[in-house]
């Protein structure tokens, strides 16, 4: 293949994607003048201007952050068809354009028009002779790389004087051999047909996408969620989409790709934020994870959500006219049983004075108490500071938070787990929270929880209902209490339509989800779902009772201890919705040395993985070494920075958890001594640091879940398997991670 021929071709296509470019500019322009408008609209002061800003506005911003999005590689392939089909060649790109003339100047890759130049093959061409994938840099074409699918087709074309060269060595090794960075890319360039069906399924019940390791299911999934959002993007785009990985780490490491998909309108949630206001990132031990995230623990809270306030007062005691009344503590059981009877408690507050109210005055027996009458003893009883306070304290509202707290207390956690917990889980439970300061709204917005007490901190909201708000402007009696009670309760932040709007950085959207009301999405995207616990099954299950699904996972992968439970708790949560199952078999991440050891590892410890093909060889396996504990730092940084020479992309150093400060502390001095040595070549490259955007990174085998690195270095490895009972599928994981280069010091 000549330089020339390939120069030729380039510069072609570097002509028609200027076009596409200034006509995407233009778009850009119209879209601006559109805002504009606007806002002009809106200051013409009528109601209907109002109106019509806010629906220009938002029509221009999310055509701005679609726009801005697609900018990198916005034409990638396209398909030279058979002349019967279209004489004209068909570019594909991340969204579609129009020339002046309105005719197809770019297709949307998630249109039907560009389905073939995923689906097909050369044993099945469906119309197409050639498909070319163009690389880019920016707005520069950089290369092509061409496939002939349809040989006798060429050859009819070549004698009619069309010539369709053939260049490039195939764009899909070309982007699997490229060099790993800190967050995932979209693949639309190169998306495999098996991949296409899944992302393309209809978008009814539940889309189950299963594989081993590497197979793109993650990669698939979120291009699933745009293409969801362009074939129905009314629906998606009102109801929402939400899409759940296992933590901060995985969803920083993916977010970018729906943004560069010019897909903006969708909330991405790890395990720990789920719950619109709070934010967790610690995860417990597995031992206590296991725990926190048994479906044992639903009956427990709905027994915790129940019990009376921790030393709230036991007794209500008065004297009216010539009676006295008590409310003692059986009385008071009465009053709790028929408002817990009602509903959800924390919408009980507004009646539970008339409640003791009424039980109080079936205790008025004096002439001169029954004379004066209910209405008069009501506006007696809601004046007496005494009694308004009582009736706050015995039932305020309560913030889940808070009631999670009270599982502090061992004599109530013994209570309230009675037949469901054995006494050392209760202890391992107690230990986890004493560990750190009691969470308050405040603080667990802040990261005060663990990742697994969210899913608890979830059941509860939905035990306890939302805390109400209080209205400022009542005119009842029962302002008194309301009054009383405003000190209390803290309004939970309200969401509005701003919020709904797209953020000018293009990041992520969040749907509504601060009420128990409005939590619901018109799309749930989970992500790793092989290791979600019950109690996580049911946190998400609620925020998709009405919604479609598509579910990602690799049971070989799973954290998880007890997968039948898990599995009921997954059942419960999809109920009864079809499910169409898909199944990917090629690993494109892990060179297929790497994987050939990490999938014998499986096999010699007898996890059930299901084995996918890797097709990428580079010639180098895996590199074992060994070291005593007094060497092992030393070990560790030579083949750290070894790889790190030999790699560019990113390398991780995976470590049991129990050793992950030790190891953060070599790579800090590491770097410090890389620093003393001046502008010299250290033994480490320099970029070798614990913080910010750096290369090199140390996880947890926990923490690499969904993630990859050009170079793994895993130490102890035999340490990693023995940490919990579910070590083997994780050492698997970390097998699985690196896309060149995998050492173990054992
Ligand atoms: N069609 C494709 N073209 C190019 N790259 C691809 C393609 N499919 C997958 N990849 C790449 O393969 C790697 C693995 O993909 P991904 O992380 O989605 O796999 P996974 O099945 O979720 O893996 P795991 O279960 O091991 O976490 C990613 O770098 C992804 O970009």
């Amino acid at each position: 293949m000549s330089e020339e021929l390939v120069e030729r071709e380039v510069a072609h296509e570097q002509a028609v994607v200027d076009r596409v470019y200034l006509r995407l500019d233009e778009a850009g322009v119209a879209a601006q003048r559109l805002a504009r408008e606007g806002h002009e609209r809106g200051r013409m002061g009528h109601e209907g201007g109002l109106v019509e800003r806010d629906a220009m506005v938002f029509q221009a911003a999310r055509r701005i952050a679609q726009l801005d999005a697609a900018r990198e590689g916005l034409v990638f392939g396209r398909l030279d068809l058979d002349p019967a089909t279209d004489p004209e060649p068909r570019y594909i790109g991340r969204l579609g354009l129009r020339d002046q003339d309105r005719e197809s100047l770019l297709v949307d890759w998630r249109a039907p028009a560009a389905a073939v130049f995923y689906q097909a093959t050369a044993a099945t061409p469906s119309g197409v002779v050639r498909r070319r994938v163009l690389r880019s840099a920016g707005r520069t074409v950089v290369g092509v790389e061409d496939e002939l699918l349809d040989t006798e087709a060429a050859a009819r074309l070549e004698a009619e004087g069309v010539e369709l060269p053939v260049v490039g060595e195939g764009a899909l090794m070309a982007q699997l051999s490229r060099a790993r960075d800190r967050t995932m890319h979209s693949i639309v360039a190169t998306i495999q047909a098996e991949q296409d069906e899944a992302i393309r399924a209809p978008s009814r019940g539940v889309v189950t996408i299963a594989g081993g390791p590497g197979t793109g299911k993650t990669v698939v999934a979120l291009h699933r969620a745009a293409y969801l959002l362009y074939s129905d993007r009314r629906r998606y785009e009102t109801g929402g989409v939400l899409v759940i990985g296992p933590s901060g780490v995985f969803m920083r490491y993916i977010e970018r790709v729906l943004p560069s998909l010019g897909e903006t309108a969708v909330a991405l949630r790890s395990l720990g934020e789920v719950v619109e206001g709070v934010v967790a990132s610690r995860h417990d031990l597995p031992a206590v994870a296991d725990v926190k995230g048994s479906a044992r623990m639903a009956e427990l809270l709905r027994r915790l959500a129940r019990e009376p306030v921790p030393g709230a007062r036991e007794t209500f005691r008065t004297f009216w006219r010539d009676d006295v009344l008590e409310l003692g503590p059986q009385q008071l059981t009465r009053v709790r049983r028929q408002l817990m009877g009602q509903g959800y408690r924390n919408r009980q507050v507004d009646r539970v004075a008339p409640a003791l109210l009424d039980a109080l005055w079936r205790q008025v027996r004096s002439d001169r108490g029954r004379e004066r009458g209910r209405e008069a003893f009501d506006d007696d009883l809601l004046s007496l500071p005494d009694f308004v306070d009582f009736a706050v304290g015995w039932w305020p509202p309560l913030h889940a938070v808070d009631v999670l707290g009270w599982l502090r207390d061992p004599e109530l956690l013994a209570r309230v787990g009675r037949g469901l917990l054995e006494d050392d889980e209760q202890r391992l439970l107690t230990k986890s929270w004493d560990d750190h300061p009691v969470a308050t709204v405040a603080t667990a917005a802040k990261g005060a929880l663990s990742v697994q007490d969210v899913a608890l901190l979830d059941e509860l909201r939905y035990a306890l209902g939302d805390v109400p708000a209080l209205s400022p402007d009542r005119e009842d009696p029962m302002r008194a209490v309301d009054q009383a009670l405003e000190g209390r309760v803290d309004l939970q932040e309200l969401t509005t339509a701003a919020d709904r709007e797209y953020a000018p950085s293009g990041r992520a959207w969040a749907a509504p989800t601060a009420s128990i009301e409005d939590d619901g999405y018109a799309h749930v995207l989970i992500d790793e779902a092989q290791d979600l616990t019950p109690m996580q099954w049911r946190m998400v299950g609620r925020r998709g009772r009405t919604a479609s699904w598509t579910i990602v996972g690799d049971p070989a992968q799973s954290s998880w201890p007890v997968p039948a439970e898990a599995d009921e708790a997954r059942r419960a949560a999809l109920e009864r919705k079809a499910v169409h199952a898909f199944h990917l078999s090629t690993n494109y991440r892990n060179s297929a040395e790497i994987y050939a050891y990490a999938a014998a590892y499986a096999q010699r410890v007898g996890l059930d993985a299901d084995l996918p093909t890797a097709v990428r060889s580079t010639g180098v396996g895996p590199r074992e070494v060994v070291a005593a504990d007094e060497e092992l730092e030393q070990v560790a940084r030579r083949e750290v920075a070894a790889l790190a020479e030999q790699v560019s992309g990113t390398v991780g150093i995976v470590v049991p958890a129990a050793r992950r400060s030790e190891v953060n502390a070599w790579l800090a001095s590491w770097d410090e001594r890389a620093e003393d040595a001046r502008g010299a070549r250290a033994a480490v490259d320099s970029s070798v640091a614990p913080s910010g955007e750096d290369r090199v990174v140390v996880l947890t085998g926990l923490d690499t879940k969904g993630l990859e690195f050009d170079g793994i270095v895993v130490v102890r490895p035999q340490e990693i398997e023995d940490e919990s009972v579910t070590g083997r599928a994780t050492l698997y994981v970390v097998l699985t991670r690196a896309t060149q280069l995998l050492t173990t010091v054992g």
